[in-house]
């Protein structure tokens, strides 16, 4: 659905974009993770075909984004960081405006603005001024707004900013229930640990460059292999914490009162087997379970990873 080849955007002497490669396919929902000023509202506007790129090529459903850009505004569906909205209208007068941008029949506009209000939990607002609506409502008809022309691709620049932890359970459930449809959905957020469930892949942005991408379970095994593990003991902690320390697969250990913190250097064998070793040495052990990933945590590690190798690459042009 989305294709980027060697993208580059400057803005004057700043690199916003450098030097893009992706490939999105088609019903994926892909995450962009990256701090502020990493280039992924610019990457989005580009897909958008708001910006022009300064070069390099990008393609949304086999159209180039430049070139065809017509054909390509009418696949996508773009909700931006910040957008107005006309605050003398109604909530389905307001889709009603958009589905006419878009030539379709008064009737027609009416009756997909109900079905997408009802889509997005704001059926019970239609007559409601969008002005004296909730931001979360707000971001809801945005994105109902994206979706008036039925595209298959939807770019959502950080839709979930600015929301309170409900509205923003509210709004990943209308996105799972989008990606189920079948769109494809690119949305860029700082909320890191919603992306993690939402997303089939994730990309992580970093000054202009796509530094890792995959899954978040193929992001935390490139940056962290092997495994971690929590154990909990009904008794004889110190023991186990030496014993532990002394095992071959063990990397490291840390304790806390209750708990025993060890990464792993291999799989799930491994962890299978330290749990029979752990049981056969006679510890007596009350929880044993493979640590949760923070994707928050991931995406810090990807991001100082990225640092270091940049800072020994300048180190060793130093050097030489
Ligand atoms: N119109 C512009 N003119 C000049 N510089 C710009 C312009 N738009 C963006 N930039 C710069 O380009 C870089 C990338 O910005 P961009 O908005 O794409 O990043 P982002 O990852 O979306 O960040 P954020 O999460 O803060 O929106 C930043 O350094 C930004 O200051």
């Amino acid at each position: 659905m989305i294709q980027i080849k060697g993208l580059f955007k400057a803005y004057g002497k700043m690199e916003a974009v450098r030097n893009l490669d992706l490939t999105i396919e088609e019903g994926t929902v892909f995450g962009f993770i990256g701090p502020n000023g990493a280039g992924k509202s610019t990457t989005m506007q580009i897909l958008a075909t708001l910006l022009k790129p300064t070069s390099g090529q990008a393609w949304v459903a086999g159209f180039d984004v430049v070139k065809e850009a017509a054909e390509v505004r009418k696949r996508i569906g773009y909700m931006p960081d910040f957008f107005g909205v006309y605050d003398n209208l109604t909530a389905l007068e307001y889709l009603e405006f958009y589905g006419a941008c878009y030539r379709l029949s008064q009737e027609t506009c009416t009756q997909v603005g109900l079905e997408l209000l009802e889509l997005v939990n704001l059926l019970d607002k239609r007559d409601e001024q969008v002005d004296l609506l909730s931001r979360g409502m707000k971001q809801r008809l945005g994105l109902a707004r994206a979706l008036v022309h039925d595209p298959d691709l939807l770019i959502l620049d950080e839709p979930a900013s600015g929301l309170d932890p409900r509205a923003r359970i509210e709004f990943r459930a209308i996105l799972k229930e989008l990606g189920q449809m079948g769109k494809t959905i690119l949305i860029s957020s700082h909320i890191l640990p919603e992306l993690g469930d939402l997303c089939d892949a994730i990309g992580v942005m970093e000054q202009g460059k796509l530094i890792a991408q995959g899954s978040v379970a193929d992001i935390t095994a490139q940056i962290q292999p092997g495994r971690v593990v929590k154990i909990t003991l009904l008794n004889r902690m110190e023991e186990a914490l030496k014993w532990l320390e002394n095992q071959e697969e063990v990397e490291q250990v840390q304790s806390d009162k209750e708990t025993l913190t060890v990464r792993l250097g291999g799989d799930e064998i491994v962890q299978a087997q330290l749990l029979s070793k752990l049981v056969g040495a006679g510890f007596t052990i009350s929880q044993f379970a493979e640590a949760q990933v923070n994707i928050e945590d991931v995406f810090m590690n990807v991001i100082r990873s990225h640092v270091e190798v940049s800072e020994n690459e300048v180190d060793s042009e130093t050097i030489s």
